[in-house]
């Protein structure tokens, strides 16, 4: 889990560092050009100047040689580098400095006046000014020269604006290149929310690395910018977060609570911080060991004839991920088709809202889930306004978000305990504000994000709402807020399949019953989705999800 910035943040954690006198803002800029050659060679051995070849000061923070250096000179390389009017561009003159002096040739084009650039930017342009040439960027032309790198480092954490056409149609000129860099964010993208400014992203722009500083910013995991990044590294520049925050004052330790109520972190494929012995086995709601009911009892609610595939699936998910006991309960109509599927699973026939409620006086049924596949019409209104009244903790998927959506007098019965899983379409008709803001074309930075959405619907229905894609934003009332992304090495596209979100909602469900809280709960629940989905690779379909698991949870352990 990695705690991720605002442009803000990471501009005040800057600020900070300078005014402590810890670090220059020149030296900064110096670390981040060096950690993104440093990034470049290692991205891209071939790349990397032979050991002994014309290069001046090695692009690390230690003078030896990166082992990564090749034993043969091929001869010069050129690269282009794109340098804006901030400090991006800044960053962008040091890369290009440090290229030349590892023995590549390098054009440089700068967007915007050189007079104007701040100081440290300046400072640089002046440096490579004594070695080459600084060309508008009016004049540059992919076509021009074979180009073997490409370095975008038009715009970074300052966007305020969306770029001109003239300047989109440059940075699409340098994706064309096959091997294109990055500083700190593609050129266009808001680094909160992700999104291309203006009218999303042109279909031109990728790139094959983007290199960030300190750490990533919320925008790397959001909306299309991960889409656009086939590889994102993180290089340290010797900036400390917290650390640098409180002692300006900008973060006292009373503060420290509130603070995580603003913080967003990302899941990825690390598994550091994830409870994996609990996971595997060892939580249980009481004391009790060796009974089933110890590690509590969950609850799916079917569909009618036909319809109980989706049920199964999340009952199933349930069971793998830990449930003790788990109960598909059915309309009568439906119970043989579900005894003739069901073996571990258990059954219970639920005609009527008071059947459930009668079946929730067990107090040992813990955790519900209602949803898929279940229908819309009066008598699943009343099953869910049971359900809600119950006061247990409550997976709310699919139809029964159809339902909230249609009955705003059930949607205000919504409790701490509920976890809602919408999807983009879900989330549209519940909250139908947010996704308005969230789809308005992005004029001006920081734009309106999927956290901010997700943030903005947990706080209106009072529960933890877990928004779905490949950058699902799960938020809770108070603001905490995590998001579980899927991109590069971790992209699991095959995950778009039909069951997958059933599955989903079944493991949330069991670790609910297993006592997780909903926030944590919807969190794992995701993680381990993903997980899921990435160990079994392409040809997924939604029965191997729970079947996986046991492996995955077992290669965490193993790994631990
Ligand atoms: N923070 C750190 O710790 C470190 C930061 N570092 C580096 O600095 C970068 C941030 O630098 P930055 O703040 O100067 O922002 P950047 O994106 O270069 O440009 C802003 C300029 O562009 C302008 N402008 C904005 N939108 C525009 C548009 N559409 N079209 C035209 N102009 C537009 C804007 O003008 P304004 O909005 O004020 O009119 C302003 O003049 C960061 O990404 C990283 O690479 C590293 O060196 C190491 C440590
Ligand atoms: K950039």
């Amino acid at each position: 889990m990695t705690e991720l910035l605002t442009a803000a943040q990471m501009r005040a954690i800057e600020t900070a560092a300078i005014a402590q006198g810890r670090v220059t803002g020149l030296a900064l800029m110096e670390r981040a050009g060096q950690g993104v050659v440093a990034a470049i060679f290692a991205q891209w051995p071939d790349l990397a100047p032979a050991v002994g070849a014309k290069r001046g000061p090695a692009p690390s923070a230690d003078a030896s040689p990166p082992e990564y250096f090749r034993q043969d000179d091929e001869g010069e390389q050129r690269a282009v580098v794109l340098c804006g009017p901030g400090n991006n561009g800044g960053d962008g003159f040091v890369v290009a400095r440090l290229l030349k002096e590892a023995g590549w040739e390098v054009d440089v084009f700068l967007y915007g006046d050189a007079e104007k650039l701040p100081p440290d930017a300046r400072e640089n342009y002046a440096q490579w000014a004594a070695l080459g040439e600084v060309m508008p960027l009016s004049a540059y032309d992919v076509q021009a020269q074979a180009y073997a790198l490409g370095v975008d480092a038009l715009f970074g954490t300052g966007l305020t604006r969306p770029l001109e056409a003239t300047v989109v149609e440059k940075l699409c000129d340098l994706c064309t290149l096959d091997r294109t860099v990055a500083i700190d964010i593609i050129s266009g993208f808001c680094a909160d929310s992700g999104r291309f400014l203006c009218e999303g992203m042109p279909p031109g722009v990728g790139v094959s690395l983007c290199v960030t500083f300190h750490v990533r910013k919320i925008g790397h995991s959001l909306a299309d910018c991960p889409l656009a990044i086939a590889k994102l590294r993180t290089v340290d520049i010797g900036l400390d977060r917290r650390d640098a925050l409180r002692k300006l004052g900008f973060l006292s330790s009373a503060d420290e609570a509130r603070e995580a109520n603003r913080a967003v972190v990302v899941r990825m494929s690390d598994r550091d911080d994830m409870p994996t012995a609990q996971l595997h086995g060892q939580r249980t709601i009481d004391k009790a060991q060796g009974h089933k009911y110890s590690h509590g009892h969950a609850y799916v609610l079917s569909g009618g004839v036909g319809k109980g595939g989706a049920a199964r699936l999340a009952a199933r998910g349930a069971l793998r991920v830990g449930a003790g006991a788990v109960t598909v309960g059915v309309p009568p109509a439906a119970l043989v088709e579900n005894a003739a599927q069901l073996n571990a699973v258990m059954l219970k026939m639920i005609g009527q809202a008071s059947d459930l409620s009668a079946v929730l006086r067990d107090a040992r049924i813990n955790a519900l889930c209602i949803g898929p596949s279940f229908g819309t019409s009066s008598r699943e209104v009343r099953l869910l306004a049971a359900a809600i009244d119950a006061d247990r903790p409550l997976v709310l998927d699919a139809d029964a978000l159809t339902i909230l959506a249609e009955h705003p007098d059930l949607f205000v019965q919504l409790h701490p305990k509920c976890v809602l899983t919408p999807h983009a379409g879900e989330f549209g008709r519940l909250f139908p504000e947010m996704a308005e803001k969230l789809s308005a074309t992005a004029t001006q930075g920081p734009a309106y994000s999927k956290v901010d959405a997700t943030r903005e619907a947990a706080k209106l229905s009072g529960c933890v709402v877990l928004f779905k894609g490949p950058d699902t934003v799960i938020a809770a009332p108070g603001g905490r807020c995590c998001i579980n992304a899927s991109f590069q090495d971790r992209a699991a596209p095959w995950l778009a399949t039909a069951g997958s979100g059933d599955v989903l909602a079944g493991f949330i469900t069991g670790l609910l019953a297993r006592g997780y809280a909903p926030l944590e709960a919807a969190e794992y629940g995701a993680w381990l989705h993903t997980e899921c989905a990435v160990d079994f690779g392409p040809g997924l379909i939604a029965e191997d999800l729970p079947e996986i698991l046991p492996r995955v949870l077992a290669d965490i352990c193993s790994n631990k």
